[in-house]
């Protein structure tokens, strides 16, 4: 298929509707003009739009965890739980590993297992298959806004069946979900895929209903240098726009150095004014993700590094932070694990509300960086594109001028390579094909060479190695042993 970055046509879309909706019978349930009818009747305290925006205002961080069981008297009592015990301001429904592969045949055999054994036999919510009425249980059981977390490339009919089931806010996006997730999937696959997704959201907008997008900003979650973040979040974002999303969450990964940190929230808030500029009716938010690498398997060292990324999140002003729990290292969290985690990250927002971070030149000189770096990627994914966004991120990934650390998918060409500095924040060890000047290589080169000096080795892979599993064993920066 031929993509640009052009707003669909009705025509185009519901043309492609007919077979997105025949994916699998539950689709046969979803009316447009019903849902958009349902969707009016939300009223705004339940519309994750709304809380974004008096949060934004109020200079607030709320607080989301990500949770999803099998079946839905189930989740809805994990949800509450996390409602009324967690005090989750926005709340997650997490979707399986089989339907975010479209396999909705495994997630119903799921659905069964989950009866039969009394108990999830599904890593999240198989919302496809327990179809939109399934999900208007859910939505209509809970007093917060919700919104649908998952990992798929394909996310058409999900999308189709959760905004129609009632939820006010979709994560994701045509490289955020593809190149972490997957293998052997196009990026002009799922570029065209979400741009149905964003026309869907812009169909629901021009109707007077407000849905939120929002870019998955920890891709893998992996040593992900902020300019790499920061560029995959400002495309999904303006490819989104173009299709007529007006509520934009960007979002950005815990690398765990505070200035860095703080430097990449305060950064894509400037960039994102910058590159959205003549989207006038548009709102954007920020998402804070706590450390998404390998957590201790201690309780109290996990709650410790839930509380940093608590602590990042509230002096980087993020609009709402994900939150991490004990169980991390562990696997599916119990509800009590989820709401402790949410109720220590409350705990470290509060305190910090009336502070901030200090403006100092460490601070400055990440944040020009990081703003100096995305730019000159963006720049030249444009030029690759001739001006149009949508080709330039295809050919950009083919060219390794956009390159995710770490990343499955065989059309990224995992050529960069991240390693933390000797006060932990994450530099390009190897910036691979990024289209850095001298000045940018230099910089990060120094940053490296000097911690090689401090620790008496050559700046190598073997940093990058001892810096993934730091963390997890209790450390930051990945001495030798
Ligand atoms: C980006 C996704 C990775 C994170 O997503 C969490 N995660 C995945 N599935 C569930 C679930 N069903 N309930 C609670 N957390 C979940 C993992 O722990 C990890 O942190």
């Amino acid at each position: 298929m031929k993509i640009e970055n052009k707003k669909w046509s009705l025509e185009k879309f519901n043309q492609i509707r007919e077979e997105v909706l025949k994916q699998w019978p539950t689709g046969q349930d979803v009316d447009l003009e019903e849902a958009i009818e349902y969707q009016k009747n939300i009223e705004p305290k339940k519309r994750v739009t709304a809380k974004l925006k008096e949060a934004k205002e109020s200079g607030i961080t709320l607080i989301q965890p990500r949770a999803g069981v099998a079946l839905i008297d189930k989740h809805i009592e994990l949800l509450r739980f996390l409602q009324d015990e967690g005090k989750a301001d926005i709340l997650p429904t997490t979707i399986d590993s089989y339907t975010r592969q479209n396999n909705y045949e495994d997630a119903e055999a799921g659905i069964k297992e989950s009866r039969e054994e009394k108990r999830s036999m599904l890593n999240g919510f198989p919302a496809v298959n327990h179809g939109v009425q399934g999900c208007r249980e859910v939505v209509e059981a809970l007093a917060s806004p919700l919104q649908v977390r998952h990992g798929t490339p394909d996310a058409r009919l999900l999308a189709e069946i959760t905004l129609a089931g009632g939820f006010t806010d979709f994560e994701g996006g045509g490289i955020s979900y593809n190149i972490p997730y997957a293998k052997e999937v196009s990026i002009e696959r799922t570029i065209y895929d979400w741009q149905y997704v964003d026309r869907l959201v812009g169909l629901y907008e021009e109707n007077g209903i407000s849905i939120n997008r929002e870019p998955f900003g920890p891709l893998t979650g992996t040593l992900v240098p902020p300019s790499v973040s920061h560029t995959v979040a400002l495309v999904e974002g303006l490819l989104a726009a173009e299709q007529g999303v007006k509520n934009l969450t960007l979002g950005y990964g815990q690398c765990g150095n505070l200035v860095q940190d703080v430097a990449a929230l305060e950064s894509l808030r400037e960039l994102a004014a910058e590159y959205f500029a003549d989207f006038k009716d548009i709102m954007l938010t920020t998402v804070f993700h706590q450390w998404m690498g390998g957590f201790p398997q201690d309780e109290a060292q996990a709650f410790a590094v839930i509380s940093w990324g608590a602590s990042t999140a509230a002096l980087g002003n993020a609009t709402k932070v994900i939150t991490k729990t004990t169980h991390e290292a562990l696997g599916i969290p119990t509800k009590e694990a989820n709401a402790e985690g949410l109720k220590a990250s409350k705990q470290v927002i509060n305190m910090l509300r009336d502070q901030s971070l200090a403006s100092n030149d460490k601070l400055e000189k990440e944040k020009e960086m990081i703003k100096k770096e995305t730019k000159q990627i963006m720049d030249h994914v444009l030029e690759l594109g001739k001006g149009d966004l949508a080709q330039g991120v295809v050919k950009a990934f083919k060219a390794g001028v956009i390159d995710i650390p770490f990343a499955p998918s065989r059309f990224n060409a995992g050529k960069i390579l991240p390693a933390r500095d000797n006060e932990g924040a994450v530099r390009y060890l190897d910036h691979g094909n990024l289209p850095f000047t001298e000045e940018i290589v230099k910089f990060h080169q120094k940053k490296l060479e000097d911690r090689g000096k401090d620790e008496g080795r050559e700046a190598s892979f073997q940093m990058v190695i001892d810096d993934i599993y730091a963390v997890g064993q209790g450390e930051l920066v990945g001495r030798p042993k």
